[in-house]
């Protein structure tokens, strides 16, 4: 019989034995090799998107034209499917051109899409990493959209309809005054409407002050553009010592700049205005944001918001040029509601009485987005998607202007139709509606925080100029092209040839009247 001790003895004897030892370590190789290969044949299984065959250096560098992105992107779409990968400067570029995937990964998805690409000199250095639009996602992005939600909630949006109102009718004096200088017009007034609400003032009658406020902006969107800075392509560089460095000392004295002027901008409001910055400041004990954070956040607001909508108007003129039949059925619906004489201006009171020309409105901002290739969002996890693989650190670009112009969704897509949003339940029913039906404002967690307000300033400015003027061609109509526009983050039509005329000359006397009453309002 053998005793316990012989077993444990005769294990051990087996355990060192040569033979079994071999096998043992050759048993273990060999199911290393078939986990490695069942990796090697997920990973397989696992592709990433298609695209265009990348230059094994540059990848898709030299092949992205800067110009109008996003109709170059539209065209990947068709070829390769709504899913394109590309390489662009060392980073991943994931673009989504159906507004399903990206309701998906950066809507149900958005715990991991919900990031922007850090950007050394307009963020580390410019921003104090502290402007939300640039912000990683996390706790500094969750407090600051909060604080904005509490400002820009619907319910609170309710409140500024008095100062929008007021700044429309400068809108409308200015294109009496001044009517070949529409750009600037547009621009005053979606400078203005967020400036008045951010500090309780209007801008300066002389211009100084949107000339700060668009010059600031101008140069924040250069500082931003891929590529703008050698150190945002070579990271390394930021290891350089200041004395090397003349960017950092640039970038650091324009944060400077900019906290200067936020500050002159709060002490000009004061603690009892009834503003945007004020409340910010009322409402810290719940926030808890430090003063930088603060000056940020009002400071978002413009630099989101001025753009964004006076483009967006621009667009409206061009649409009355070329498509004057909605035009006249706008007019006919507003004279319907205020009367044709040209005495009354609609206003937010008459907002559910008019709903062809909040369809118009909605039809702007689907036609020809203000932002057509999105706000480039930033993956911090690998993720698989529809079997494809979308590793860590991959800029996504819901691209705006393919989900508009989808041929399924959106028939004749090109063509701007304020009917297609009248269609059975469609009709709005509330100013919300403006934002729905479209992707103009963007995805997930980093859905535009103004778009409430935003949506119903471009409303109000919409349907006064309709009231108000006839839209005309300086030249033939067919000389102008929507596709003659800028390229940047947001997008505008370049200069076209147009004449804006009041309806009749009691339209021209209300206006004057309505803003010789709103500039008494103003000063008082
Ligand atoms: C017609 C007007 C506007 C349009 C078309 C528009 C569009 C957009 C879009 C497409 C985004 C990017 C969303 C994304 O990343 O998915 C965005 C972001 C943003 N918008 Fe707007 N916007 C408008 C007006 C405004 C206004 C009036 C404000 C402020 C008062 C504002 C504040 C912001 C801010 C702060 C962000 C950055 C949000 C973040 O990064 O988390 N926008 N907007």
């Amino acid at each position: 019989m053998t005793s316990q001790l012989d077993v444990v003895d005769s294990w051990s004897t087996l355990a060192f034995h040569p033979i079994p030892v071999l096998y043992a370590a050759c048993s273990g190789l060999i199911a290393i090799a078939l986990l490695l290969k069942y990796c090697h044949a997920r990973s397989c299984s696992v592709r990433y998107p298609p695209g265009p065959t990348p230059h094994p250096l540059f990848g898709h560098t030299f092949q992205i034209p800067k110009q109008h992105t996003w109709r170059y992107l539209e065209g990947l779409g068709k070829r390769y499917g709504p899913i394109v990968r590309l390489s662009l400067a060392g980073d991943n570029l994931l673009v989504l051109n159906d507004p399903e995937d990206a309701e998906e990964l950066l809507g149900r998805r958005s715990h991991n899409y919900s990031s922007r690409k850090s950007l050394i000199y307009a963020g580390k250095y410019q921003s104090s990493e502290k402007r939300l639009v640039l912000l990683p996602y996390g706790p500094r992005l969750r407090t600051q959209r909060a604080a904005f939600y509490q400002m820009l909630q619907p319910q609170v949006v309710g409140s500024y309809e008095t100062i929008q109102e007021l700044e429309s009718i400068r809108l409308l004096h200015d294109m009496l005054t001044r009517p070949h200088e529409m750009e600037l017009n547009t621009k005053r007034f979606a400078a203005g409407n967020v400036f008045h609400l951010s500090y309780g003032r209007h801008l300066a009658h002389n211009d100084e002050d949107l000339k700060s406020v668009l010059g600031v902006l101008d140069g924040f969107i250069r500082d931003c553009y891929p590529g703008a800075h050698l150190v945002d392509i070579f990271p390394m560089l930021d290891r350089l010592p200041d004395f090397l460095s003349p960017w950092r000392i640039a970038a650091l004295r324009k944060h400077d700049m900019e906290m200067k002027a936020s500050l002159r901008s709060r002490v000009e409001t004061g603690d009892e205005s009834d503003c945007f910055a004020a409340r910010l400041w009322q409402d810290n004990h719940m926030n808890h944001l430090d003063t930088e954070s603060l000056a940020y956040i009002a400071g978002s607001a413009f630099e989101a918001g001025t753009d964004t909508t006076a483009a967006t108007i621009m667009w409206f003129v061009m649409a009355m040029i070329l498509y004057p039949d909605t035009l006249k059925k706008a007019q006919a619906e507003i004279d319907a509601v205020v009367g044709s004489e040209g005495k009354t201006i609609p206003g937010f009171s008459h907002f559910r009485d008019l709903p062809y020309t909040t369809c118009l409105t909605k039809e702007v901002f689907r036609w020809m987005p203000a932002a057509p290739g999105g706000f480039p969002h930033f993956s911090d996890k690998d993720d698989t998607y529809k079997g494809y693989r979308v590793d860590a650190k991959t800029m996504v670009i819901p691209n705006i202007w393919a989900m508009q112009h989808n041929e399924h969704q959106f028939p004749d897509p090109l063509v701007f139709n304020p009917d297609r949003f009248m269609k059975d339940n469609d009709v709005p029913i509330g100013p919300d509606s403006l934002t729905e039906g479209h992707y103009g404002f963007g995805f997930g967690r980093r859905i535009c925080p103004g778009r409430h307000l935003g949506a119903k300033t471009v409303w109000i400015g919409i349907v006064r100029l309709i009231w108000g003027f006839n839209f005309l061609a300086e030249t033939h109509p067919h000389g102008i092209n929507p596709e003659c526009c800028t390229s940047g983050i947001t997008c505008k039509p370049e200069r076209f040839p147009h004449r804006i005329q009041p309806r009749s000359q009691v339209h021209a006397t209300s206006i004057s009247d309505a803003w010789k009453f709103s500039s008494v309002t103003w000063q008082a």
